[in-house]
């Protein structure tokens, strides 16, 4: 079998997401959702394994250097009956350990010859007690759930097992030659501090694992997935396979991104945050739900032709306009992190419930915010795309502050019929106060709302800045206590809108952060 030998680093970003408009009318193909990408972005950094001995075991080690104890080490084989490639976790510990796993992975008389009867979960068993045990804390620190002890990134290793396979549909006679890859999230991901490890270093070193990163809520999972799956695909194909600068190339990228985020959150959510990654800030009106249901699990018989025709097929009904959402220049977003005590769980669930319930009530909701946020991304449109009057001194903010505006009475609407603490009291307070603030023009609770964050659209100007902070810095510190939440400070996040999706970058950027 041939092996791709003279494979070039290659690196990607993609940006994190805020879904401005739509949320949960989203979930139904029947409405869309106006969602802008940010300046965030998550880097994947692809290269050849480097060795010491030149000894090579089919491997991919994914590193995330900002965090601590974040690498993981896969094998990976081929399966038969076109199951496509099987990702294997080895080690989390050290390499004698992955030796082990991936010994007993490739050859399961290697148990038995540990006189050890096999079956799957006394496989997994013997091996997170192995790995427990040689990396055993104090029993009072034990209370980890597998998933801990074995350290899992479930994001990266579905997204692996998805673009291996699809890697290797394309090159069946081309061995995956092993690689080495490294996770690179801009700061506002996580509002732990953290520092640089050099002066002009981009990327922080949060100094933390990252199970104890506190994330700011913009979509660092689809970011990921998205720019590890690119980077996995601009590696490993040629450029007449997959270019990740054309048409094609973004459309199987969304399609094999959407469905291994999919399968990793082990739910179908609408994927707008997947289409922001990969195109940037856009209208999108998600795919239908069943288009997944076919699809086998990974490894399972026929995984590969259907996983194939479902990427490469003309089935995928996403909508995305990239022309029907603009920011007018002068306006720009920010987004506020509000730090509280709690969240609701299960708000989609019960906002559908009761969606269900009262059809009619519903219905008439739902078709009003549609319509209130379509006019809401026309009128951006509007005032990106017209010269303003000259030396009218009508404010020109005053129909996008009327709608945005009525679009938020629609919410609470839902928020109270549903009682589902969508834009709860706290949260109405703390908007109309910023709305208050000159050169704020409005805002919003992005996507499912709730207490964690708002978003607010501001002329693009220094001083509106700077009384937005001098606003949030003594912001009901002391808090109000609501279903018991208390909402405490509300810091700004150093982030915008940004148009750009899914892009190369120069793998020459992360050199500091490369480790053999
Ligand atoms: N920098 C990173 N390195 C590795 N994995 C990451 C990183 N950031 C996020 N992830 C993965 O994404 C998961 C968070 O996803 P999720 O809970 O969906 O949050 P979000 O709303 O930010 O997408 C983490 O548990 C981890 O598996
Ligand atoms: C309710 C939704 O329509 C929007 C949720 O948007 P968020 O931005 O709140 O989502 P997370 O990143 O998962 O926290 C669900 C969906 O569209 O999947």
């Amino acid at each position: 079998m041939a092996s791709n030998l003279t494979l070039e680093p290659r690196a990607v970003s993609a940006p994190g997401k805020v879904l401005v408009a739509g949320g949960y009318l989203v979930l139904d193909r029947a409405f869309t959702g106006l969602v802008f990408g940010l300046d965030a972005r998550i880097h994947v950094e692809i290269e050849p394994i480097r060795t010491k001995s030149g000894v090579t075991l089919s491997e991919i080690i994914v590193r995330s250097p900002q965090f601590r104890e974040a690498a993981w080490e896969y094998g990976y084989r081929l399966t038969e009956a076109d199951g496509g490639i099987a990702v294997t976790q080895l080690t989390v510990v050290s390499r004698p350990h992955a030796i082990f796993l991936l010994i007993s992975e490739l050859n399961p008389s290697f148990l038995f010859f540990c006189r050890i009867p096999l079956s799957p979960s006394l496989v997994e068993f013997f091996v997170t007690s192995f790995l427990d045990h040689a990396t055993a804390p104090p029993k009072s620190q034990q209370q980890h759930s597998h998933d801990s002890a074995l350290r899992k990134n479930p994001f990266i290793e579905t997204a692996l097992t998805y673009a291996l396979t699809y890697i290797s549909s394309l090159q069946p006679q081309t061995a995956i030659a092993p690689s080495s890859i490294n996770i690179l999230a801009d700061q506002a991901y996580y509002s732990n501090p953290g520092r640089p490890p050099t002066p002009n270093s981009h990327f922080l070193n949060f100094n933390v694992k990252l199970s104890d990163a506190h994330k700011t809520g913009l979509g660092s999972s689809a970011a990921l997935v998205t720019s590890f799956t690119a980077a996995l695909l601009s590696y490993y194909l040629p450029k007449d396979l997959f270019d990740i600068e054309s048409e094609n190339g973004l459309r199987v990228l969304h399609n094999l991104s959407q469905t291994s985020h999919c399968a990793a959150q082990g739910k179908v959510g609408s994927g707008f945050d997947i289409a922001s990654a990969v195109y940037g800030s856009c209208l999108y009106r998600r795919f239908s739900p069943s288009l997944l249901s076919s699809l086998p699990s990974p490894s399972k018989p026929t995984f590969v032709s259907k996983l194939r025709g479902l990427i490469e097929g003309d089935v995928w009904d996403t909508e995305i306009a990239k022309a029907a959402i603009k920011m007018p220049k002068g306006l720009r977003l920010v987004m506020c992190d509000v730090d509280c005590g709690s969240q609701t769980p299960g708000m989609v669930k019960q906002v559908l419930k009761w969606r269900e319930e009262n059809k009619e009530e519903a219905g008439e909701l739902w078709v009003a915010l549609q319509k209130g946020n379509e006019e809401f991304a026309a009128e951006l449109t509007r005032l990106a795309t017209t010269t303003p009057e000259k030396d009218s001194d009508k404010d020109k903010y005053t129909k996008l502050r009327d709608i945005i505006s009525s679009n938020r009475t629609l919410i609470r609407r839902m928020s109270l019929a549903s009682r589902v603490p969508i834009e709860p009291p706290p949260q109405t307070a703390l908007l109309d106060s910023c709305s208050n603030i000159p050169g704020v023009i409005g805002g919003v609770v992005p996507g499912a709302g709730g207490y964690d964050a708002i978003v607010l659209l501001i002329e693009d100007k220094e001083e509106v800045l700077v009384g937005l902070k001098k606003a949030l810095k003594d912001w009901k510190v002391d808090g109000e206590v609501e279903d018991g939440v208390k909402i405490g400070k509300v810091g700004i996040l150093g982030v915008r809108e940004d148009m750009v999706g899914v892009q190369k970058e120069d793998p020459g950027l992360y050199a500091d952060w490369i480790t053999t």
